[in-house]
């Protein structure tokens, strides 16, 4: 039974830790977790039934433009089933292999999850790195065959290969058509059913994780916290277990997905509470909370994420500095994955130097901070860390990739492993395995730390000058390729200008690489003939904004997406 519940009723109270379900959705990108998500929550009367509903815990504009998941949301819903209450807490997770750091977020405040994977696909890269996040988390995993109403479904053959790969019996698998409603009913029962309530007591201290956290403009820090111990109300006073500083609580209450205040949060419940907290830096994910006279053990916290894609990030203008220093910080709040750290350069002035898990991830906080915070940057192309010894070791021939094991997962689909330089994979390996297997291949990647390689640093001349932020590190086969696209690509970036530029790709004096861009006057004002002043001011005034999109470097205006456009394939 399907039950709906007002703004202004909800007593928690009501939900001893026994009537609560704290759980997860996983799966590979795009198998349908935020269209499962949002049926959840029309079934259960968070939200209306309309056809509108799409991606409704996908909040952030990046989201619904790319159709992909960046942040995980928390939803609280209201179910009754055995003719009880229950409240099961739904946190919503990202697909894309950039960003399973939040998975692990997220699975941390739940006992179960619903793994779903499409009834076509089948298993996928990340159906598998999810699973094991999970696995290794002793969740409880109730296997969802999601699409059944694709034409070309097969859930016979996917509920054969979760048996084979998961040891998950083909008898708990529950067969769905997010889109259409089919047999979700299903799933909210077995989330009741087969999901332990959270370990959490009541009688115990207050004691709470936050697993989340977001800036709001007016009232500061928003933190997402899962409570283990105890209850807390509007006025306690709370502490940081991880910087000991006190704060009151001036707001709590369940998301719905939207803040839903409530006199208090209890053991087991999962919830938002807002405490003062203003400074970016105080809201620390992994933190422990607890009340002011009552101190306890902290919870274990978070394996800081691994950054491993770095790139520089630059204001357009360096009286834009304080604005996107503010704006950074703000987002790097919402995002603690992504590592700052001051830098500064010649050619574009004071800046950072950031470090993200993945190209997507970069380009996600690149957009987040246009759209969300008004923020011109200019981002430089991306590199790998790597650890240079200068005496003159004698060089190990470089490992290109190794395979080093091949598991059949049916008798269409294999799973392979490989070991493999990161700097080959993080630019454009995805795109390049999606095009050359017609969107079927997936990938997954983790770190297998730091192997020896015949490398060389390469740098980008303009007209002679040397530009830091386009120079890069090459495996030395690759150099001369490298250098000759990166050329090309600046050459098609680049727009012509009054005089010819030269551009050259170099390994120390040695130039391997050259294109030119001729020299070239645009006269914006070629097709208005005779008088009419207006419409040539307005000419004159767009080129001039169309200018400020430019860096100056020399002599020369670069137009700010050739530092990150520059690395990657042409076609794209
Ligand atoms: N035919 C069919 N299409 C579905 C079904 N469920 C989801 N889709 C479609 O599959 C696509 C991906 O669905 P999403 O819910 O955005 O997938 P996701 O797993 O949340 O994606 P990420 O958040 O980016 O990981 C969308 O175009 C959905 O409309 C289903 O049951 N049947």
């Amino acid at each position: 039974m399907i039950s709906t519940q007002t703004k202004e009723s909800i007593d928690l109270s009501k939900f001893p830790v026994d009537k609560i379900r704290n759980f997860s959705i996983i799966a590979h990108i795009d198998h349908g977790k935020s269209t499962l998500a949002d049926r959840l929550l029309e079934m259960t009367g968070a939200i209306a039934k309309t056809d509108k509903n799409k991606q409704v815990l996908d909040k952030l504009q990046v989201e619904r433009e790319r159709g992909i998941t960046v942040k995980a949301q928390t939803a609280s819903l209201f179910y009754s089933h055995h003719g009880q209450q229950y409240l099961l807490n739904l946190i919503d997770t990202p697909g894309h292999v950039d960003f399973s750091y939040e998975v692990s977020r997220s699975i941390s405040a739940c006992q179960g999850v619903l793994l779903i994977v499409d009834a076509n696909q089948g298993i996928q890269a990340q159906t598998v790195a999810n699973f094991y996040l999970a696995f290794e988390a002793q969740l409880a995993i109730i296997p969802v065959i999601n699409k059944i109403d694709l034409r070309n479904a097969d859930p016979e053959r996917v509920e054969s290969q979760i048996e084979k790969v998961f040891d998950i019996p083909r008898e708990e698998c529950i067969r769905i058509s997010a889109k259409l409603g089919t047999n979700v009913e299903t799933v909210l029962k077995a989330v009741v059913d087969r999901i332990p309530p959270p370990l959490a007591c009541p009688n115990d201290p207050f004691k709470a994780l936050v697993f989340d956290s977001c800036f709001d403009h007016y009232r500061g820090v928003v933190t997402n916290v899962a409570l283990f111990g105890g209850q807390v109300k509007k006025g306690d006073r709370i502490v940081s277990a991880h910087h000991s500083k006190t704060y009151e609580v001036n707001e709590l209450g369940l998301l719905r997905p939207d803040e839903h205040p409530t006199q208090r949060l209890y053991a087991g419940q999962v919830g938002y509470i807002i405490a003062g907290m203003k400074d970016v830096k105080e809201a620390q994910i992994g933190d422990t909370l607890h009340l002011q006279d009552q101190p306890v053990e902290a919870l274990p916290g978070f394996k800081p994420a691994k950054a491993m894609v770095f790139a520089g990030m630059y204001p357009m203008d360096q009286s834009e500095y304080p604005g996107l220093r503010s704006a950074i910080e703000r987002l790097t709040l919402n995002d603690s994955s992504v590592t700052v750290q001051r830098d500064s350069s010649l050619a574009l002035g004071a800046g950072w130097r950031l470090g993200f898990l993945g190209l997507l991830h970069m380009e996600v906080f690149n957009q987040r901070l246009e759209q969300e915070h008004n923020a011109s940057v200019i981002v430089t192309a991306p590199t790998v860390p790597y650890k240079a010894i200068l005496s003159s070791a004698k060089l190990i021939k470089s490992r290109r990739a190794v395979q080093k094991n091949m598991v059949y997962i049916d008798d269409q689909r294999v799973m392979m492993k490989y070991l493999f330089p990161l700097n080959e994979i993080v630019v454009d390996f995805y795109d390049q395995l999606k095009s050359l297997s017609s969107g079927y291949a997936s990938f997954d990647y983790e770190n297998a730390g730091y192997q020896t390689a015949e490398l060389i640093k390469m740098d980008i001349l303009l007209n002679g000058n040397p530009v830091e932020e386009l120079a890069t590190v090459v495996h030395r086969n690759r150099a001369y390729s490298t250098g000759k696209s990166m050329c090309e690509r600046l050459k098609d970036t680049i727009p012509r200008q009054m005089f010819e530029i030269a551009v050259q790709a170099a390994i120390g004096s040695k130039i391997i690489a050259r294109e030119t861009i001729k020299a070239y006057r645009k006269n914006v004002l070629a097709k208005c003939y005779g008088g009419d002043i207006t419409r040539k001011m307005k000419l004159l005034k767009k080129q001039a904004e169309g200018k400020k999109k430019m860096r100056l470097i020399g002599r020369v205006e670069v137009p700010k997406d050739a530092f990150i456009n520059v690395l990657k394939r042409k076609d794209k």
